[in-house]
């Protein structure tokens, strides 16, 4: 066998970070600093920078339901991550596990390394994604377990003590589903999705456990417990121990602190979710970085779509306007290439990115102008060709891009007023004088694209006369009625 990982599934033995802490060095080891770590954390106090909470108890109150989940969808778009709270029934087994897991890293190491990783294996306890003896280490201890369905469980890494560990690991995993299921239903309405397209392949999902040990550290500003990341799955249940802060997600270019809240769960959207909600959601960075005084333990689980289900965006999600972004693959496949992406050098989302044709209007008055569009674009990631036509006002790329990010991008490097491109061709629709449809600034021969655009689109498809008499007076339309 060889002896160096071959992949991310598997990683290279290390010391256990606890036992170094235990020695209470005065100076970190230099494996394990990191300059990157000191970037600016949001001032907490700032209440626009508070992670939303959701009350599960309103999820399912058919009075508050709707409300709560537009929330939940907010909360998907515009953080990723969110705190879940009022689970009740689940407190319990929560409590439980907690225990559990403070109760194992508090046994001997010697004890602990009976549960130790293998070559090949990522589970196990260890570290994660360690491939080289050169590679920079995290403040962090961890068991990794694969719970749920039973019959993919490697019982040779799950520990027999503390005594009932397993029998916890096991009821607090099925509860860990349940919730899990629930969620994904609710942010499948939260996209006007039917609640099984997504909850139905969580039902008999794939449930991961990686419980985190950070000790408290002489130098926590020097090292890191967990680099910045963005989870692989379909979404992340984190459950603290206890009070002490430590996850970090990066909001608008800053670290938010997720501060603990007893008997909730945060939950955090990931790469999955982000190809199934064909990007409307985005699986956040976070972080974990480590206290100076307090070790913290966490207990985190990646829930994952069944294995015989495949990944891609939801096909409710796909019209026009809203091309595919990510192709479709089996789980199997998904997993292969995850775990092999940093062989192929392509991080996974990237790699199952679409070829997208992108298409603004955005005004260009002389060469100068013309210039910094096409700079604007030009150096982007996945850009594979630039079109611009001034006369038009219309920049046209092709690429394995995000359409919404090159918008973004264009308005933000030329400070020009961008759109997405809103026309189309006279003869593209049934009413091209239809109300919102003929636009006297378009291009000869082309009127706004009617079914990108909710208002007009009704117009667009109503019948002739309903559109006539609608459009009879209208300032945009050439034929109206000028005494109006
Ligand atoms: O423990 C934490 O705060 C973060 C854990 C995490 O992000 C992970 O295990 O993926
Ligand atoms: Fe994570």
């Amino acid at each position: 066998m060889a002896t160096v990982p071959q992949n991310l599934e598997w990683s290279l033995p290390v010391p256990s970070v606890r036992e170094l802490a235990i020695q209470q060095p005065e100076a970190v080891p230099p494996r394990y600093i990191r300059d990157e770590v000191a970037q600016p954390t949001a001032n907490v106090s700032d209440p626009l920078l508070r992670v939303p909470l959701i009350d599960m108890a309103n999820l399912v109150d058919p009075q508050y339901q709707m409300m709560e989940i537009h929330k939940l969808h907010v909360a998907c778009r515009d953080w990723g991550i969110f705190q879940l709270i009022n689970l009740g029934e689940y407190d319990e087994s929560m409590r439980t596990m907690k225990k559990k897991v403070q109760d194992f890293f508090n046994l001997s190491l010697e004890e602990k390394k009976l549960y130790a990783q293998k070559p090949g294996s990522l589970e196990g306890y260890g570290q994660a994604f360690v491939l080289s003896e050169e590679q920079k280490l995290e403040w962090c201890d961890m068991i990794f377990l694969k719970t749920l369905p039973t019959h993919i469980r490697k019982l040779e890494f799950w520990p027999e003590h503390p005594p009932m560990y397993r029998e916890t690991l096991h009821d607090y995993s099925v509860a860990m589903r349940k919730i899990a299921v629930s969620v994904m239903g609710f942010i499948a309405i939260g996209l006007g999705l039917d609640a099984k397209v997504f909850s139905e392949a969580f039902v008999d999902g794939k449930y991961d456990v990686r419980m985190n040990c950070y000790p408290a550290c002489p130098e926590p500003e020097r090292v890191i417990g967990i680099a910045s990341h963005a989870d692989n799955s379909g979404i992340t249940l984190l459950v603290d121990c206890d009070d002490t802060p430590g996850l970090q997600v990066l909001k608008d270019g800053q670290w938010v602190f997720v501060e603990p809240i007893a008997d909730a769960i945060v939950i955090n959207t990931g790469n999955i979710m982000e190809i199934m909600s064909n990007g409307i959601y985005k699986g956040p960075f976070h972080r974990a970085v480590v206290n100076k005084w307090k070790e913290r333990f966490s207990i985190v689980t990646f829930c994952y779509p069944s294995t015989n289900s495949c990944i891609g965006p939801a096909k409710e999600l796909i019209k026009t306007g809203c091309p595919s972004l990510y192709k479709t693959l089996t789980v199997e496949d998904y997993f292969y290439r995850f775990f092999n992406q940093k062989f192929d050098g392509v991080p996974i989302l990237h790699a199952l990115k679409c070829h997208q044709t992108v298409e603004i209007k955005v005004k260009m008055d002389c060469e100068g102008c013309e210039r910094r569009v096409r700079k604007s674009v030009e150096g982007m990631k996945g850009v594979t060709q630039v079109d611009i036509e001034p006369k038009k006002s219309k920049l046209a790329l092709i690429g394995y891009v995000d359409p919404d990010k090159v918008l973004n991008r264009v308005r933000h490097r030329t400070g020009k007023v961008a759109v997405m491109w809103p026309y189309v061709p006279y003869g593209a629709v049934d009413h091209p004088y239809a109300l919102g449809v003929y636009d006297k600034k378009a291009p000869p021969g082309y009127v706004r694209n009617a079914l990108e655009d909710p208002q007009a689109a009704g117009l667009a498809r109503a019948s002739s006369t309903e559109v006539k008499y609608m459009t009879a007076f209208s300032d945009e339309n050439p034929n109206a009625c000028n005494v109006m």
